[in-house]
């Protein structure tokens, strides 16, 4: 680095700091802003980093993506950087693809997302345990879904948290027991998902749907959105503790899916 420096004085500049937390809407001119609308601006984004810093980041950057701040106050910031090979499938993978998961459509309801070559694991020295994808990122002018990332991500996070269940099972628990079955036949109706396809078969307008549909929930039931189902299944669990020296253990919800 140092010496890349040197080579090119006055156009290498090298910050020492955690990528993590370094402010990059601060990193470059200003005159290099361009429109969202308009093409990408003249910044690129390229980073080889470690695999446990690279999966939350691309998280991080998403957010920033959809609330257009970080590097994309700049505009359309593009990004090539690098994964383990799985988490590059994960990231480009297709509906009904053996790797279609959370990472897959937060990043592509976002970001164009092209897993652009493979390098094989021996091609560094030492040797890492998995292959390396090199992934690029261009951020659409309209994103797919068209609601808050916290959102997007607490949908899409139940429809995934029980693989291989039909979608009705994740989704239900986006709702308080009390009314749950009818809200969650609501949900899959208006949103008109059959309920039971898998969670990696669902297609991005089905997500979409299923989006709009819950913002509109939420926005006729305020405490709906702040609904935590594993705060519910602990609190559960809290009450069963306190009567289990009058009453057989009941079996949760969630321990039947562990089984
Ligand atoms: C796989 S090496 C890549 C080195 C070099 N960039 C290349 O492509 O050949 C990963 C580099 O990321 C750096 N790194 C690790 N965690 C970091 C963080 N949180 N912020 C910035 N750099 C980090 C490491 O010090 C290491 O130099």
């Amino acid at each position: 680095m140092q010496m890349l420096s040197e080579a090119a004085p006055g156009k290498v500049r090298i910050v020492h700091g955690d990528i993590l937390t370094y402010k990059m809407e601060k990193a470059f001119p200003k005159h290099l802003k361009k429109a969202w609308e308009d093409e990408p601006p003249d910044i690129h984004i390229i980073g080889n980093l470690p695999f446990s810093v690279s999966t939350p980041l691309i998280i991080k950057w998403l957010e920033n993506v959809s609330k257009k701040d970080g590097p994309f106050t700049y505009g359309r910031t593009q990004m090539t950087l690098t994964f383990q090979k799985e988490v590059g499938e994960r990231l480009t993978a297709n509906p009904g693809g053996k790797q279609r998961s959370r990472l897959s459509i937060m990043a592509q309801h976002l970001c164009s997302v092209e897993n652009c070559f493979i390098i094989p694991g021996e091609a560094f020295v030492p040797k890492p345990e998995v292959d390396v994808a090199v992934v690029h990122f261009t951020p659409l002018v309209q994103p797919k879904i068209q609601q808050p990332f916290e959102l997007v991500e607490k949908v899409v996070r139940s429809v995934f948290q029980f693989r291989r269940k039909y979608c009705f099972r994740g989704l239900e628990t986006l709702f308080p027991e009390s009314g749950r079955l009818k809200r969650t036949e609501q949900l899959m109706m208006t949103a008109n998902v059959d309920p039971t396809l898998r969670p990696f078969q669902l297609s991005m307008s089905q997500f979409r749907n299923l989006c709009n549909t819950y913002r509109k929930m939420c926005d006729e039931d305020s405490s709906l959105f702040v609904f935590d189902y594993r705060e519910e299944l602990k609190q559960k669990k809290t009450t069963r503790n306190l009567l289990k020296s009058t009453s057989e253990p009941e079996q949760t919800e969630e321990e039947e899916d562990q089984l």
